[in-house]
Formats: structure tokens, C-alpha cells, sequence
């Protein structure tokens, strides 16, 4: 079994406008791990992110999924796509269908699974992200934190090894933001392998196992979260600060009123000394 379940190797990819977006990306993640790519606004987080299941196929470099190079032919992206799951940044981006339960079916469907099968993975996949009961509602009048967890739900359908996701907090309130960390922990703990990109630095380091700063199009630094934090002038260089304990407080607070039974991840106490662990 190859260890690194997804690789990007010596990743460049220029936009035809020419602009130089990513400028020769090493990057990978383990099977099991929780990955945090971090870097400000326009670093190529979502390019590098659209590499993972060939919506853009690199000017140079290669992407490795369990060991096999990504091969761009049809049949090829189709099994790309049903290992490494896309949540894009904007939920509006990913859904479409009138009715939540039809979103989440698009996926499966297209799988060629049959309609019992479908039917159980998507009531499996809404009660994942706590969205049961809302199958014939609209997505698109639901709140952003809402959308976004339909989103994930049509991922969670198709059963990808690796779930990959571009902002999954940004725009959200601590509660929302509360709830999606909550499941990427669920989901994890079952062993899917879970690839977030952020600019928020208070997150990243509570919830991955690894970060990676990416910056200019390049990564600038690789480790464990008390590593990568560790490098003040590398952090600073990138246009980012270091994580604050009052934001992940304001976020692990929201837990009592969340819709879920299981226990949050962590408590607040928990997390304070993970994140002092972490930086010390
Ligand atoms: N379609 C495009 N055409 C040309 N240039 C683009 C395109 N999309 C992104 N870029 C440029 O590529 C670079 C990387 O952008 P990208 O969106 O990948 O960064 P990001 O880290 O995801 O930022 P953000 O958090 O703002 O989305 C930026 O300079 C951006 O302006």
C-alpha cells in the first residue's frame, strides 16, 4: 500500500493569460492524514487544489494518486474523480439541483450505482453533515454554513479515499465554522483523508496534522504545526500572523448548540494546551 495516498510533483501551471500561479509544487498527503495548506489571499491554493482531480492538468510536473500518475484521458478523470472529492471554495459553485436530496444524488448517479444504492448513500451522507429532513428543500435559500454542508454531503456520497477543500470556513460564522471542522473530524476518524485549504492560521494548526505554507505560487515551508510556527520570519515573510487562542476560543465555544450527538473533537481546555503544545 503506497503510504502517500496523493502527490503533486514539481507542479508548475501558468494561466493563458500568463500568469505563473504555481511554481513547482512538491506536495503530499498521507493516507489518513489531515493536510493544511496555508497561504494568503492569491498564494495558488486553488489552483494547486484543481490540480488534485484533474480539473487542471499541469504545464509541467505530474500528480501521483495511490502511486499511479494522473492519466487525463476520460476514463482516467473519471477514476481520479471518484478518489479525490473537490469541495470548492463557493458552495454556489457546486450546487445546482432544486432539492438537496437531487444534489446529493448527482454524484452517485453518475456512478452508474443502482437507485437503491444511491438512495442509501445519500441519506447516509446528510445524516453525516446533519442534514436530515431537509432532502426537498432548495439549497440555494439556505444559509452559507448550510450550503456548505450539502456540498460536503454530495462529496461524502461518492465515497472518496481523499476529501479536498478550498476555504471550507471562509464566510462562515464560529458556529458554522464549528460545525464543518466537527464533521472533517468525524470524517477523518473513519479514514478519509482530508486536504483543507485556509488563510486562517488559528485553524490550521488545531485541526492538521501537517501544514504547508504556500506563497507566490510556491511552497515556502513543510511540517508539524509547532515547526511551521515556529519559523516567525517565515510566517511573517508569507503575509501571516501567528495563530491567536481568543478567535479558537470564540469557535470552540459555540458547541453546546450544535445539531450533533457525538462529543465536539475537542473541548477548549483541550485545545489550549494542544495549541501551546503545539507552539511551545
Ligand atoms: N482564471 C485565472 N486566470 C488568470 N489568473 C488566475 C486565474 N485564477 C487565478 N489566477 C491567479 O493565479 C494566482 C493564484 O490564484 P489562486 O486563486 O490559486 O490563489 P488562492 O491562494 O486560492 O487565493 P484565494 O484564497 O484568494 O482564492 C493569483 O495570482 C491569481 O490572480
Amino acid at each position: 500500500m503506497n503510504m502517500r495516498i496523493i502527490e503533486a510533483v514539481d507542479i508548475r501551471y501558468t494561466y493563458p493569460d500568463g500568469t505563473e500561479a504555481l511554481r513547482g509544487i512538491n506536495f503530499h498527503a498521507e493516507r489518513g492524514e489531515v493536510v493544511a495548506l496555508l497561504g494568503p489571499n492569491g498564494a495558488g491554493k486553488s489552483t494547486l487544489f484543481l490540480h488534485f482531480n484533474g480539473i487542471l492538468q499541469p504545464t509541467s510536473g505530474k500528480i501521483m494518486i495511490d502511486g499511479e500518475e494522473l492519466d487525463y484521458s476520460k476514463s482516467g478523470l473519471i477514476k481520479a474523480r471518484q478518489k479525490v472529492g473537490i469541495v470548492f471554495q463557493n458552495p454556489d459553485d457546486q450546487l445546482f439541483a432544486p432539492r438537496v436530496d437531487e444534489d446529493v444524488a448527482f454524484g452517485p448517479l453518475n456512478m452508474g450505482l443502482s437507485e437503491d444504492e444511491v438512495e442509501e448513500r445519500v441519506r447516509d451522507a446528510l445524516q453525516k453533515v446533519g442534514m436530515l429532513g431537509y432532502e426537498s428543500k432548495p439549497p440555494h435559500h439556505f444559509s452559507g454554513g448550510e450550503k456548505k454542508r450539502v456540498a460536503i454531503a454530495g462529496i461524502i456520497a461518492m465515497k472518496p479515499d481523499i476529501m479536498v477543500l478550498d476555504e471550507p470556513t471562509s464566510g462562515l460564522d464560529p458556529r458554522g465554522a464549528s460545525q464543518i471542522l466537527r464533521l472533517l473530524h468525524n470524517l477523518n476518524e473513519e479514514g478519509m483523508t482530508i486536504i483543507i485549504s485556509t488563510h486562517d492560521v488559528d485553524l490550521a494548526p488545531l485541526y492538521s496534522d501537517r501544514i504547508y505554507i504556500i506563497s507566490d505560487g510556491e511552497i515556502i515551508s513543510t511540517g508539524a504545526p509547532s515547526e511551521v510556527f515556529s519559523d516567525i520570519d517565515t510566517i511573517r515573510g508569507a503575509n501571516l500572523r501567528l495563530p491567536r487562542i481568543a478567535h479558537l476560543v470564540e469557535i470552540l465555544q459555540k458547541e453546546d448548540d450544535l445539531p450533533f450527538e457525538e462529543p465536539y473533537p475537542l473541548t477548549i481546555g483541550e485545545a489550549r494546551r494542544k495549541l501551546r503544545n503545539q507552539l511551545r
